[in-house]
């Protein structure tokens, strides 16, 4: 398929994803499936078409004055590529399946709407209700915070230390231009996508089915080390899910001690079991039953809650996410959140800690769930998070946004990884 054929089709795609209000990832399965006849190459560019588009939805309608999926698809493209109107143009020339290039009247608005001066908003790349809370959230530098949530992602792993090195890990992927993680201590990394190429499909190395390296965003890893999850402890992951923290700690434990993974929903816990057994990880017990847990209360010495949230802070690799989030989500989220605190800090012994963490970049459902749950329950004092980082990152503070109390923040703009929030409170 040629550049014109590529564009039709991200534009179907989009106007599929509009029209039924369905995830991007799903429209973009459906469509490869009912067009066998596109490559891997084809597929992976209107892929990045679709997703730049998400990413960069205020820039693209702003620069045509126009939010239709085919300005969103050709803004979009002009963005990232760094093409002008009469490049694209001449790029879909004869090209039978080509949209309608752009209009002299279409060209004339891109001319008079150029990106830098348009209004914070619009850079900021985020829905206008969201607007005010990255203001709170980042004073002065909120529209870099929130723009640098539209950048394309880094496809980021986390090395197993029980079954590899980083080393080794490297030099089984060295064809795909990995390198060392800027921050996490296990962390590999390849780089952005670039142009209309496609990130490798690690997951298909070998080195992946024996168990070496997760994915696993650095952000998440390194939110992972901060709980100081040791080897011998007794630990009560609340909020499992499939596990990515679970993994991360097992290894820090060197597979001793013991983690209980539970999570409210069951079919969200079904696949640690395969990632646990490729990962060799024998610390590790899935717990779909909370009345399993109940002889607990009290008796351990580390309890994660990755708690439900936006998921604002993974916008860059969920851009369709953005979109379909509603002022209404983060009150229920709020009050789960809440909830969840109150019901697992129940299980920290004394002198155990509580983590904290989201990958949320708000601060409703940040540092007010700290503030709110410290006013509720005296007998949890923060650790100083200043100290704790130092200790992981020992001179990188200025990459981490550190409240003392608060916790710590990490951001695509400040950490070069997802957004993360990370809390840790000790019972008295
Ligand atoms: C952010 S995800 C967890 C991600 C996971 N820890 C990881 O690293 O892969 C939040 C999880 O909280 C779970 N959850 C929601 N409400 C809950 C509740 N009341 N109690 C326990 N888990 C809950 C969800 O099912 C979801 O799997």
């Amino acid at each position: 398929m040629r550049l014109g054929g590529r564009l039709a089709a991200a534009i179907e795609i989009l106007e599929d994803i509009d029209r039924r209000y369905r995830p991007a990832a799903e429209a973009l399965k459906d469509w490869g499936l009912s067009h066998r006849f596109a490559g891997s190459k084809d597929r992976a560019a209107i892929g990045n078409i679709v997703y730049d588009a998400l990413r960069r939805k205020r820039s693209a309608a702003w620069i045509f004055q126009d939010e239709s999926p085919r300005a969103l698809a050709f803004g979009a493209f002009l963005i990232e590529a760094g093409f002008d109107a009469e490049m694209l143009n001449a790029a879909l020339a004869e090209d039978n399946f080509a949209p309608q290039p752009i209009s002299s009247e279409e060209a004339a608005r891109i001319a008079a709407h150029p990106l830098d001066q348009a209004p914070d908003g619009v850079r900021a790349e985020c829905p206008e209700w969201c607007e005010p809370l990255f203001q709170r959230a980042w004073g002065d530098d909120w529209v870099a915070e929130a723009a640098a949530l539209a950048e394309r992602p880094p496809l980021d792993m986390r090395v197993n230390m029980l079954k590899a090195t980083r080393e080794k890990v490297a030099k089984a992927l060295a064809r795909t231009g990995v390198h060392e993680s800027e921050l996490a201590p296990q962390g590999l990394r390849i780089g952005p996508i670039e142009g209309q190429g496609r990130h490798p499909n690690v997951q298909a190395e070998p080195a992946f089915q024996k168990g070496w390296f997760e994915v696993q965003d650095e952000g998440s890893q390194l939110v992972a080390s901060l709980t100081e999850a040791a080897p011998g402890m007794q630990v009560l992951d609340y909020c499992a899910g499939a596990g990515g923290k679970s993994l991360a700690m097992s290894a820090a434990m060197e597979n001793t001690g013991q983690i209980q993974a539970f999570d409210a929903e069951k079919q969200r816990l079904a696949p640690i079991f395969d990632r646990l057994k490729r990962a060799g990880c024998r610390n590790v017990q899935a717990v779909a039953n909370p009345e399993a847990l109940a002889m607990h209360e009290g008796k351990f010495d580390l309890v994660v809650v990755d708690a439900p949230c936006t998921g604002a802070g993974t916008w860059r690799r969920r851009p369709d996410a953005k979109w379909r989030l509603a002022e209404k989500q983060l009150e229920q989220r709020q009050a789960e959140q809440s909830e969840i605190l109150a019901r697992a800090s129940r299980f920290v012994r004394p002198g155990g800690r509580l983590a904290y963490i989201t990958c949320s970049v708000f601060a409703e459902e940040n540092d007010d769930q700290v503030r709110a749950f410290l006013e509720a329950n005296p007998d949890f004092q923060p650790v100083d998070h200043a100290a704790l980082w130092e200790r992981h990152l020992p001179g990188q503070a200025a990459k981490a946004r550190i409240d003392t109390t608060m916790g710590i923040a990490l951001s695509p703009n400040r950490t070069a990884t997802d957004g993360f929030h990370f809390a840790a409170l000790e019972r008295n």
